[in-house]
């Protein structure tokens, strides 16, 4: 998972100063972050209408459209994919410590 997003990330940041007319990234860092903002709401909402539809194929679709989306709009942004499963890490170990704080009240 953060092997293939880090690729995509990569890929990303090379295909921004493209030519829009060849690349798809290109062509939205052209139109704007708020279009990119625009873009990432839409695949949001479709994700959502597809799990609820309990769509499977389509949730998995739309998901990943989603996840390229967000890429899309964290590079515009400045912020590296890192920032942000580092900030998972943070919370996951948050959580570990609850969980352990938890545990030791029951003791
Ligand atoms: N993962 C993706 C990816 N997922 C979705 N899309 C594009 O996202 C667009 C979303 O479709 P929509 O119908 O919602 O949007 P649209 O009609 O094209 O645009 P709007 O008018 O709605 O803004 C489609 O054109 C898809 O091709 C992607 N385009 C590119 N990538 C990756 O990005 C890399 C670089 O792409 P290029 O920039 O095109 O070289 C590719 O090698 C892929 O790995």
């Amino acid at each position: 998972m953060r092997a293939t997003l880090h690729q995509l990330e990569q890929t990303i940041a090379q295909r921004r100063s493209a030519d829009p007319s060849q690349s798809y990234v290109a062509k939205l860092t052209s139109r704007g972050r708020g279009k990119i903002a625009q873009k990432v709401g839409e695949e949001a909402v479709e994700t959502v209408i597809a799990a609820l539809a309990g769509d499977r194929a389509e949730t998995v679709g739309e998901s990943a459209d989603l996840l390229f989306h967000l890429l899309v709009l964290l590079a515009d942004c400045g912020i590296s994919l890192d920032s942000v499963l580092d900030e998972l890490d943070r919370r996951e170990g948050l959580s570990g410590l609850t969980e352990k704080a938890a545990r030791r009240e029951q003791m």
